[in-house]
C-alpha cells in the first residue's frame, strides 16, 4: 500500500513521479525554485497541475484525465506541518488540536482527550491554554506538530518544518519528529542533510521541476549522481564515460580511481555513463604538474577562496580543494591563479551514473 503520484504543471515546469511506502519518510532537496513545495501544495490540494493523478492506498486524491477528481485539501487525510505554525489565532492550544479530530466528526470531549494526548507526545501539555500569541517560535511549531497528528493523517508533509526556528529548538524539534516519524509515511521538503540524514529514509533530489536523483540516503550521499547530491555529500563529482579503473570526461581528461564497494554496485560496463566522487581534503594543489604515482592531475583557474572550517577551501569551477593556510600563503593563491588540482587514484571512487 503505497502514495502513487504524478503531476505535471506547465506554468512551473513541474513534471514529478514519485511513490512513496507505508512506513517511509522521504526527503525532497533540491536548490531554490526546483519545485519541491509545488509538490507538496500539489499533495495538499492547495495547487491543481495541468495533469496527473494521486492514490493513497488505493484511494483517489485527484484525478485530472481522463475523468475529474480533485478532494479538497480537507477530504485527503493528511496532516500539513509547514515553516510557520498557521495556529488559529483565536483559538486555545487546546483547541487547535482539538480543530481537526472535531472536523471529523468526533465529539467535543472525545476531540479534546485526543488533543491533550497529542500535546503530550510532543511535550506542550502545560501550554494547553495559551493562545498562540502566548507561544514561543519552538512551543507553536510543537503544538502545529500535535495538530497535524491529532487527525491521525495517512501521510503526512512538513515543508522546511525547522526553517524559522532557532539554533536552539530545532534540535528539539528534530528529535521529536525523529520519534514520530517512525513507522509513518512522510514526506519532508528539506535544505538540511542533517534532516535528510536523521528523518528520512529516502532522499529525492529536484532540479528545474523534476526528479534528478532519488535513493536511499546512504546511497546518495556516498554516490551523488546530480551536483546539488554532491554538494550535500560535501564530495567533488566528475561525470564521463567509464571504462575498467578510469573515467574519460568529455573534455577528454582521463580520471583514474577504484570502483565503489559499499554499498554494492554492479561492475562495470566499459562505455557505461559513470561518476569519479573524492573529498576536498583529498585534493592537493600545486603550481607546476607534479610527476610521480598514479595521480590525477587536472588544470584549473581559482575562483574562489572561503574559510572551510581550520582549511581554506579553493574552488575552481566544479572542484574544490580543501588545504591549510600556510600552503594557500605559500603558493600564493588567490581567484585568478593557475593551478594543478592533483588527487591519488585510491582517493578517487568510481561508480555507474
Ligand atoms: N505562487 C506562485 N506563482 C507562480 N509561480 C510560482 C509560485 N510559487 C512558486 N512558483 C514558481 O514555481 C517554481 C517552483 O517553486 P517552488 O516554490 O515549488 O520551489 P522550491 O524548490 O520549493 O524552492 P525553495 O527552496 O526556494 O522554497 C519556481 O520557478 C517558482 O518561481
Amino acid at each position: 500500500m503505497t502514495l502513487e503520484f504524478r503531476a505535471a504543471l506547465a506554468a512551473r515546469t513541474m513534471d514529478v513521479s514519485l511513490t512513496v511506502g507505508p512506513t517511509e519518510t522521504v526527503a525532497v532537496m533540491g536548490p531554490n525554485g526546483a519545485g519541491k513545495s509545488s509538490v507538496l501544495q500539489v499533495l495538499a490540494g492547495l495547487l491543481k497541475p495541468d495533469s496527473g493523478h494521486a492514490t493513497l492506498d488505493g484511494r483517489s486524491l485527484f484525478e485530472l484525465s481522463p475523468g475529474t477528481t480533485w478532494l479538497p485539501p480537507h477530504a485527503r487525510g493528511l496532516g500539513v506541518l509547514a515553516q510557520d505554525p498557521l495556529l488559529f489565532p483565536h483559538l486555545s492550544v487546546l483547541d487547535n488540536v482539538a480543530f481537526g479530530p472535531r472536523s471529523q466528526g468526533l465529539g467535543k470531549v472525545a476531540s479534546r482527550e485526543a488533543a491533550r494526548h497529542w500535546l503530550g507526545e510532543v511535550g506542550a501539555m502545560e501550554l494547553s491554554s495559551r493562545l498562540p500569541a502566548q507561544l514561543s517560535g519552538g512551543q507553536a511549531q510543537r503544538v502545529a506538530l500535535a495538530r497535524a497528528l491529532a487527525t491521525d493523517p495517512e501521510l503526512l508533509l512538513l515543508d522546511e518544518p525547522m526553517a524559522a526556528l532557532d539554533v536552539n529548538h530545532a534540535p528539539f524539534l528534530r528529535s521529536l519528529l525523529k520519534r514520530v516519524l517512525a513507522g509513518r509515511r512522510a514526506i519532508i521538503v528539506t535544505h538540511s542533510v542533517l534532516d535528510a540524514l536523521l528523518l528520512a529514509d529516502r532522499i529525492v533530489v529536484m532540479d528545474g521541476g523534476r526528479i534528478v536523483e532519488s535513493g536511499t540516503t546512504s546511497t546518495v550521499l556516498a554516490h551523488p549522481r546530480s551536483a546539488f547530491a554532491a554538494s550535500l555529500a560535501g564530495l567533488n563529482v566528475l561525470q564521463g564515460t567509464l571504462n575498467g579503473p578510469s573515467l574519460l570526461m568529455d573534455d577528454g581528461v582521463l580520471v583514474t580511481g577504484r570502483p565503489s564497494s559499499v554499498p554494492p554496485v554492479p561492475p562495470s560496463v566499459g562505455g557505461q555513463d559513470g561518476m569519479a566522487a573524492f573529498p576536498p581534503s583529498s585534493v592537493s594543489v600545486f603550481l607546476t604538474p607534479p610527476h610521480g604515482s598514479p595521480r590525477n592531475v587536472f588544470k584549473v583557474r581559482v575562483t574562489e577562496l572561503e574559510p572551510h572550517g581550520d582549511h581554506i577551501r579553493v574552488r575552481a569551477a566544479r572542484l574544490s580543494a580543501d588545504i591549510s593556510a600556510a600552503a594557500t600563503a605559500e603558493l600564493a593563491l588567490e581567484p585568478g591563479s593557475e593551478v594543478f588540482f592533483v588527487v591519488k587514484a585510491a582517493e578517487v571512487v568510481l561508480y555507474p551514473a
